[in-house]
C-alpha cells in the first residue's frame, strides 16, 4: 500500500473508473520469501514478542512461564500414571483389584489432572493479562519510533507502507502472546502422551509424527497464502477506508451532500470492497485446497498407524492388552499433535504480522539517525544561511527547491511569495530544520543542521504550517500545546491578543477550559478563521526566535489580517521572521521579499526595489491591484 496513486485507473462494466494505490516494494519482497526464511525469522520474532512482554509486565511473564512448566511437569505425572492405571485395566482379571493395588497412581492421575487444568485456566489468565499490555507496548514502539523519524521519512512512500503494516502488526501482538501459551499448552500435552506410545512401541512415534507433518505443512502453507493476500489486500483495504471516512466524516459531510457525491463514493466502495472479497475468496480456496491436501494425506498416515498397531497385535508382536493402552495413546497423542500444529500455524501466521512490526522498527531507525549532536546558541541564532540548496522530495524526479543561497538575519522579516508549487513551503522547512537539503546546507551561526541535534533546533522555532491541525483539546492547550509558559494563562492571553484570538476565547462558554472537540461532548466549534487565528496565537505563545508563517491569514478577514500584521513586526524584534503570503501588499512590511519560481529565487529586494525593477513580482502585484 501506498499513498501514491497509480494509472490507469481499472474500469468495472459500466462503473466509473476506481483508483488503485500502489503496492509498496517493501511488500513484494515480503511476499516474496520463502516459507522456510519466514520460519527462520519466527525465533527472533517470539523474543520481540517476550521482550515486549517483559518489559511491560514481569509479573505475568514469570506466572505465565511458571504455570505452563508446572502444567507440562503435570502432564507428564498424570501420564506415567495413566500408564500404570491403564495397565492395571487392560491386563485382564479383576479390574477394581487392580485399580485398588494402584490407588496411589489413580489418585495422583485425579491430582494431577485437576491441577493442570487450574494451572492451564491461570496461564491463560496471566496470557490475557500481557495481551493487551503488549499490544499497548509494541503500539507505542511504533508511535515513539515514527514521531522520532524525519518528517522527510512521511514522503516516501515506503516509509508509509512499512509504518501502516506495523501498525496492524502491533495489534496482533496480543494474539502471539495467547497462540504461544496455547502452543505450548499443546505441546507439552503432546510430548507427554508420546512418550508414552514410545515406550509401548518404539515403530508407533515416527508413524505417529509422519501422519502428522502433512497436516503441518498444508497449515502453514495455508497460514503463508492468507497473509500474503492479506499483504497484496492492505492498499484496497486503505482505499477502502478512505473511501468509508470521507464519505461519512463530519469534515466532508458538506462537500458529498452539496455535490450530490454520495452515490458516487458508495459505487466507489463497493467496487473496492468487491475487489477486497475477490482477493479473500480466491486466497482462502487456494489455502483451504492446501489444507485438504495436508489433511488427506495425515488421514493417510493415521489410517497407517493403526494398520501397524493391527499388525502388531495380528503378528503377536503386541500383546491385546498393550495394545490397548497404545490404541489410547495413540488417539491422545494425535490429538495433541493435531492442536500443536494448528496453534504453531496460528502462531506462525500472528509471527508474520510481528515481523511487519519489527521491520518498521528496523526501517524507521536510519530515518532517525540522521543527523548530529552539535548544540545550536539557546536564544535562536544570529543568522541563518543556505548555501546551494536543493531539495527533492522522496520519488520525486524535479527538485522542488534549486541551487538557492539566501541569508536571513535576526531582527529581519522576509516574505516569501511566489505561485503555487514554486517551493515556498518546502523553503520555510528547510530554514527550520523540519528538512534537511539534498544537497548545499543550511546553517544557523555556522552549525551545519545536519550536524545540528534537531530537538535543540526545533526547541527555537514556532511555526504556523498552512494546514494547521485543529486539536480535540481545550482552547488553552490549544495555544500551549501542552507546553504552558511560566506566567501560565497571562502568557496565553497575550498570544491569543497579538493573533487577533482573544475575540475568540471571549466569546467561548468556559474561556480557555472551552473543548474545542466538536464532535464530542461539550466540545464548541469555531469558524476557519478563527481556528487560523488560534493557530498563530500557537506560534505567537511559543515566543520562538525564529518565527515561520506559511499563508497566516489565508482565512482572516481584513481587520483580523491587518492586526496580525501590523503586530507582526513589533514581534520581529529579535527574532528571525519568515512569512509566506499570496497577497502582496502584506509584502510591504518585510525588510525583504523572496520571489521564488520554480524551486530557484527569481527576485529578491525590498518592496521598493522590487516594484522598480518591474519584474514578475510587479506584474503579480498589478493582476491583484486590478482584480481588487
Ligand atoms: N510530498 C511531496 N512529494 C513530492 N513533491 C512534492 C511534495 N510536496 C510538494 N511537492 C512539490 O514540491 C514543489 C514545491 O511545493 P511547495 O509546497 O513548497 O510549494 P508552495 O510554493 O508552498 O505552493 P503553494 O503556494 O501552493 O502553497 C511543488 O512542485 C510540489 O508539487
Amino acid at each position: 500500500m501506498s499513498s501514491s496513486l497509480t494509472s490507469p485507473p481499472v474500469t468495472g462494466a459500466g462503473q466509473p473508473p476506481v483508483m488503485r494505490l500502489a503496492s509498496g516494494r517493501h511488500f513484494e519482497a515480503s511476499v516474496n520469501l520463502s516459507t522456510w526464511a519466514i520460519a527462520r525469522r519466527l525465533p527472533r520474532t517470539l523474543a520481540e514478542a517476550a521482550r515486549l512482554g517483559w518489559r511491560t509486565d514481569h509479573r505475568a511473564v514469570l506466572a505465565l512461564l511458571g504455570c505452563q512448566i508446572a502444567a507440562a511437569a503435570l502432564t507428564a505425572t498424570a501420564l506415567a500414571a495413566t500408564t500404570r492405571v491403564l495397565a492395571a485395566v487392560f491386563t485382564g482379571g479383576d479390574i477394581a483389584a487392580g485399580l485398588r493395588q494402584n490407588l496411589t497412581a489413580v489418585m495422583v492421575l485425579a491430582i494431577a489432572a485437576c491441577g493442570r487444568y487450574l494451572l492451564d485456566a491461570a496461564a491463560r489468565a496471566a496470557a490475557a493479562r500481557l495481551a493487551p499490555k503488549a499490544v499497548r507496548e509494541a503500539d507505542l514502539e511504533v508511535i515513539t519510533a515514527a514521531t522520532a523519524a524525519e518528517l522527510v521519512a512521511y514522503e516516501d512512500p515506503d516509509f508509509a507502507d512499512v509504518h501502516a503494516a506495523a501498525s496492524d502488526g502491533a495489534e496482533k501482538t496480543g494474539d502471539l502472546i495467547l497462540d504461544a501459551q496455547l502452543l505450548t499448552s499443546a505441546a507439552a500435552q503432546m510430548a507427554a502422551a508420546a512418550t508414552v506410545v514410545t515406550v509401548l512401541h518404539p515403530v508407533m512415534l515416527p508413524l505417529l509424527v509422519l501422519s502428522v507433518v502433512p497436516c503441518a505443512w498444508g497449515a502453514v502453507r495455508g497460514a503463508r497464502i492468507e497473509h500474503t493476500a492479506h499483504h497484496r489486500n492492505l492498499a484496497d483495504s486503505r482505499l477502502r477506508n478512505v473511501f468509508r471516512s470521507y464519505t461519512t466524516e463530519r469534515n466532508t459531510a458538506d462537500e458529498v451532500r452539496a455535490g450530490t457525491m454520495a452515490g458516487f463514493l458508495i459505487r466507489q466502495y463497493r467496487i473496492v470492497s468487491g475487489r477486497l472479497e475477490a482477493e479473500q475468496l480466491k486466497a482462502t480456496r487456494k489455502a483451504l485446497a492446501v489444507q485438504g491436501i495436508g489433511d488427506a494425506l495425515t488421514a493417510v498416515g493415521t489410517a497407517a498407524t493403526w494398520g501397524v498397531l493391527v499388525l502388531l497385535v495380528a503378528t503377536g508382536r503386541m500383546e491385546l492388552a498393550v495394545a490397548g493402552t497404545a490404541a489410547l495413546a495413540v488417539r491422545t497423542s494425535g490429538v495433541a499433535l493435531a492442536t500443536t500444529v494448528r496453534a504453531g500455524a496460528r502462531l506462525f501466521r500472528t509471527s508474520l504480522s510481528l515481523d511487519d512490526w519489527a521491520r518498521f522498527l528496523t526501517v524507521a531507525k536510519p530515518w532517525t539517525a540522521r543527523r548530529g549532536t552539535a548544540a545550536v546558541a539557546e536564544d535562536g541564532p544570529q543568522v541563518i544561511t543556505a548555501q546551494s540548496v536543493s531539495f527533492t522530495y522522496p520519488g520525486a524526479d524535479t527538485p522542488a527547491l534549486d541551487d538557492i543561497d539566501l541569508d536571513l538575519k535576526r531582527g529581519e522579516v522576509i516574505a516569501l511569495v511566489g505561485e503555487n508549487g514554486a517551493g515556498k513551503s518546502t523553503l520555510a522547512r528547510i530554514l527550520t530544520g523540519l528538512f534537511l537539503p539534498t544537497s548545499g546546507s543550511v546553517r544557523w551561526d555556522g552549525v551545519d543542521l545536519t550536524d545540528a541535534d534537531p530537538a535543540g533546533v526545533l526547541a527555537q522555532v514556532a511555526l504556523v504550517p498552512q494546514d494547521y491541525t485543529r486539536w480535540p483539546l481545550a482552547a488553552r492547550e490549544n495555544i500551549t500545546l501542552g507546553q504552558p509558559r511560566p506566567d501560565g494563562d497571562t502568557a496565553v492571553h497575550a498570544a491569543a491578543d497579538a493573533a487577533g484570538a482573544d475575540s475568540v476565547i471571549a466569546a467561548l462558554p468556559h474561556g480557555l477550559d472551552t473543548s474545542l472537540a466538536r464532535s464530542w461532548w461539550g466540545g464548541h466549534d469555531l469558524s476557519g478563521g478563527q481556528w487560523q487565528r488560534i493557530a498563530v496565537a500557537r506560534a505567537f505563545h511559543r515566543d520562538a526566535p525564529v518565527l515561520v508563517m506559511d499563508e497566516p491569514t489565508a482565512a482572516l478577514d481584513a481587520r483580523a489580517e491587518h492586526r496580525i500584521y501590523t503586530r507582526l513586526k513589533a514581534l520581529a524584534d529579535g527574532r528571525a521572521t519568515v512569512f509566506i503570503t499570496h497577497r502582496l501588499a502584506n509584502t510591504r512590511l518585510a525588510d525583504r521579499i523572496i520571489v521564488l519560481d520554480q524551486g530557484r529565487i527569481s527576485e529578491m529586494g525590498t518592496y521598493d526595489e522590487l516594484i522598480d525593477q518591474a519584474g514578475g513580482f510587479f506584474e503579480m502585484l498589478k493582476l491583484q491591484e486590478d482584480r481588487d
